[in-house]
Order: C-alpha cells, then structure tokens, then sequence
C-alpha cells in the first residue's frame, strides 16, 4: 500500500502532457504514436494534438488490480509501428518498470515517455516531466470524484 497519494487533477494533467509535448517536439519528426492502455491514452490524445500527428496505435499491458501489482499480461500488441523506429510511446508513468520493460522488448527503437516517473522506472523512460518518489500513488482524474471533505477543525482531537 502506497505510503502518500498524489492526486492529478484534469487541469493539471492537461498542462503536465503539454510539457512533455514541448520537450518532445525538437525530437521528432514522428511517424506516430503508440499509446499504452489505458492509463496512456488520454495523455496521447493531448500530445499528439499538440504534435500534429494522425496516428496512433495502442498497445495493451495488463500488470495491475488497482494498486495490486500482478505478472504482466500483454492483452494487444501493437498492430503497425514496427521496431518502433520514429515511433512514439506514451504512458501516463512509469512505477517499476515493468510495463515499460515489456513494451520496450516489442519496439526497441522507440521513444518511450511519460508525464510522471517513479524513481525505479525512470531508467528506462528517455523523457518525463515530474518525478514522484517510489511511495507515493499517483490519483488521476479518472480514478477520483470531487467530493465533501470535513473542515479541519472537525478532525482534530479535543485537547
Ligand atoms: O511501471 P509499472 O510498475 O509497470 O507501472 C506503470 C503502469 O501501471 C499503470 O497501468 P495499469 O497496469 O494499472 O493499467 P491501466 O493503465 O489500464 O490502468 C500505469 O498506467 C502504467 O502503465
Ligand atoms: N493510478 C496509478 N496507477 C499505477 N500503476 C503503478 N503505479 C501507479 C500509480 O502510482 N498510480
Ligand atoms: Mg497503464
């Protein structure tokens, strides 16, 4: 269990992939993208908005029940994008690694991104943008609803 959540919200969300989108830009031309499911694909929608480009494949991984970490499964190759050659891949982050691990043995030449990295993943994700540390679980907007909280006063303990 994750020691400390980290929640994204879609407004951030959709400036942390416009990052990622300016650091990649100098980097292309790209033939496409190849976003992961499902946590890729709204970041590669926003990225290859911003990159101009038409094409995108999926690749489908399946590694976890919400946050418990299982054997990776590969659910949907990749249909075109070859080796990966001028290929972009895009994942929402990287944790272990593992995934990255799995897609990077199907596209070699790719180059593999994401909005957020975990110390343990970093490694093998040419470019991100923030980094979080191992702990924390990262909260996107489609994991969360906005809800009633408690004022702070009501939490406390009487003294
Ligand atoms: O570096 P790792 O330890 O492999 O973890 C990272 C992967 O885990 C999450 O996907 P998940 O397997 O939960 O599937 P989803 O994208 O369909 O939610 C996330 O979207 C990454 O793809
Ligand atoms: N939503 C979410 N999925 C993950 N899969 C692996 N690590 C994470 C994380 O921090 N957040
Ligand atoms: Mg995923």
């Amino acid at each position: 269990m994750a020691q400390r959540y980290f929640t994204v919200t879609w407004d951030q969300l959709h400036r942390d992939s416009k990052a990622l989108a300016w650091r990649l830009l100098d980097l292309g031309p790209w033939k496409g993208v190849v976003a992961i499911t499902r946590g890729g694909l709204i970041p590669a929608a926003i990225i290859a908005r911003e990159l101009e480009c038409r094409i995108i494949e999926t690749v489908s991984v399946v590694t976890y029940d919400e946050e418990t970490k299982g054997e990776p499964r590969v659910v949907k190759p990749p249909a075109a994008a070859g080796d990966g050659k001028g290929w972009l891949i895009i994942d929402d982050l990287v944790d272990t690694g593992t995934t990255a691990k799995v897609v990077r043995a199907m596209l070699p030449h790719a180059h593999f991104a994401t909005i957020y990295a975990k110390p343990a993943g970093k490694p093998l994700v040419d470019t991100f943008v923030t980094e979080v540390s191992q702990d924390t679980w990262i909260l996107f907007p489609w994991d969360t609803e906005v809800q009633f909280i408690p004022p702070i006063a009501k939490g406390q303990v009487a003294k």
